[in-house]
């Protein structure tokens, strides 16, 4: 627990305060605009007493950073401030309880809403993953783990990682970890005030092992010649097949129509138009195999049955429980989509995209790790557990075309917004999607 009582809170109106916060947001996993100059504003603090959630504007990002005051700097310290330590309160128990008794309507926050649908536990002891991660995770409950999920880019409108795991939590969707409690909040947007998710509790997979982790340490030790314990990407290709069909049950499914179609390669062209801004120092040497691409995008002609999908799938996102079944965790969508293209019905395919790329990414990773490693070896491994995960998939749902046009359209989607992605946040990894882009613009220059 905190060591000392809590004094009267520090004011947040003072550039001094948020100047200090901004200073030190860049030194963390989450923070999402490294290497760019903005300006940090206070856009409305919410008072939980001893702590507060703080919604800062950096340029044109709207950051959640949940703040506590104490007399020693604990384990997350931002800054000392008149004497006394500005603080991660996502660190410091008691105010992660604030958190949680504002989620759960146990305590009333002018601004925040909660919405409990279980009953999570006391925090007691409380514990931050330090992975690889855009928000910011919290696990406590004492015997009856929950993990409390904060998330750093807030936007206007309902965040899928509530309201679709509501959805599979009411449906019994046995994959996916059950729903808590949730936190919104409202803030002054113009002349009008908008709403928008801060936090979700969901159960904790006690003893679950990161599919990342899994997966990378495979290839590695492939890489190296190594024997061990092969992950099952067929049964993981069954688990996301289950979970696509638990969300059609609870979310419906539509044909998709023409109108459907066109908004959807416009929005695949937007995107394309974005990276290539976005991502411009790394992607202007493949300018004209990029336009190519573009063109090739008006050969979608059908998209075929549209649905809820997970939206940022990959292996990060997936947890393999002690008896060997694959829990999926982390509806949010892409943290850099904005929100309302986040819960709209779309093909499975961006799903099962998602997860191929990740096999891609572990060996990619790997070899990033192992520079002697044989490249050959590295992409066997990669077509290997496609193949697995595909086939997985298959036999619970039904074949993936993997010539379908929105297919290779969406390949080539997702490592474009994972060049923007890690330019972002971890430039030194940019070149795993990076060659991936490469791959995918020959074999669309070369269809004939
Ligand atoms: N329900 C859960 N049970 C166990 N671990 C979880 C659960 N949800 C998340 N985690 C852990 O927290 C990590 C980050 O969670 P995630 O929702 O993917 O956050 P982010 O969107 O910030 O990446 C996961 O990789 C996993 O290790
Ligand atoms: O997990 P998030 O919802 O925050 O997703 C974002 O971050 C991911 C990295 O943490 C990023 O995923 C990319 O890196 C993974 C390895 O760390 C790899 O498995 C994925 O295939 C790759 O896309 C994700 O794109 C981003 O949205």
């Amino acid at each position: 627990m905190s060591a000392t009582a809590p004094t009267a809170a520090p004011d947040f109106a003072d550039p001094q305060v948020v100047d200090a916060i901004a200073a030190w947001m860049p030194t963390t996993r989450w923070y999402p605009l490294k290497g760019q100059q903005v300006d940090v504003t206070l856009e409305r603090a919410y008072d939980l007493g001893g702590a507060a959630i703080l919604l800062l504007r950096a340029g044109d990002t709207l950051l959640q950073v949940p703040v506590a005051w104490r007399d020693e700097q604990g384990a997350a310290p931002i800054a000392q401030l008149d004497g006394r330590w500005l603080v991660d309160a996502c660190h410091d128990a008691d105010a992660v309880q604030a958190l949680i008794d504002a989620a759960t309507g146990r305590s009333t926050v002018e601004g925040l809403t909660g919405d409990a649908t279980g009953t999570p536990e006391a925090a007691g002891e409380i514990r931050v993953i330090t992975g690889e991660q855009s928000n910011t995770s919290i696990i406590g409950g004492g015997d009856h783990p929950w993990i409390a999920k904060v998330f750093r880019v807030v936007s206007p409108g309902d965040n899928p990682d509530v309201v679709v795991t509501g959805a599979l939590t009411r449906a019994g969707c046995r994959p996916v970890p059950s729903l808590l409690a949730s936190l919104a909040a409202t803030w002054p947007a113009g002349d009008a005030f908008v709403s928008g998710h801060l936090m979700a509790v969901s159960s904790f997979v006690a003893g679950g092992e990161d599919g990342w982790q899994l997966f990378r340490q495979h290839a590695l030790a492939t890489l190296r010649g190594e024997q061990r314990a092969l992950p099952d990407a067929a049964a993981l290709g069954a688990a996301v097949a289950t979970v696509h069909r638990d969300l059609a049950d609870a979310l419906g499914t539509a044909e998709a129509s023409e109108a459907d179609t066109l908004r959807f390669v416009t929005g695949l062209e937007q995107r394309l138009a974005w990276a290539r801004e976005q991502g411009a120092g790394v992607l202007a040497e493949l300018d004209e195999q990029l336009s190519v691409a573009n063109d090739r995008l008006r050969e979608i002609h059908a998209l075929g049955e549209l649905q809820q999908i997970h939206g940022d799938l990959h292996l990060g996102q997936v947890l393999r429980s002690s008896d060997g079944s694959w829990a999926l965790i982390d509806f949010e969508g892409e943290p850099l989509r904005p929100m309302h293209e986040r819960v709209v019905r779309e093909p499975r395919q961006r799903d099962v995209v998602g997860m191929l790329r990740s096999f891609d990414y572990a060996a990619g990773s790997a070899l990033q790790e192992e520079p002697a490693g044989d490249p050959i070896v590295a992409a066997d491994w990669v077509t290997q557990r496609r193949t697995e995960f595909l086939s997985g998939y298959a036999d619970a749902l039904g074949p993936v075309d993997e010539q379908d046009p929105v297919f290779t359209a969406l390949l080539l989607d997702k490592a474009l917004y994972e060049v923007v992605y890690e330019l972002g946040n971890r430039p030194t990894w940019v070149s795993v999607p990076l060659e991936a882009v490469r791959a995918l613009l020959s074999s669309v220059e070369e269809r004939p």
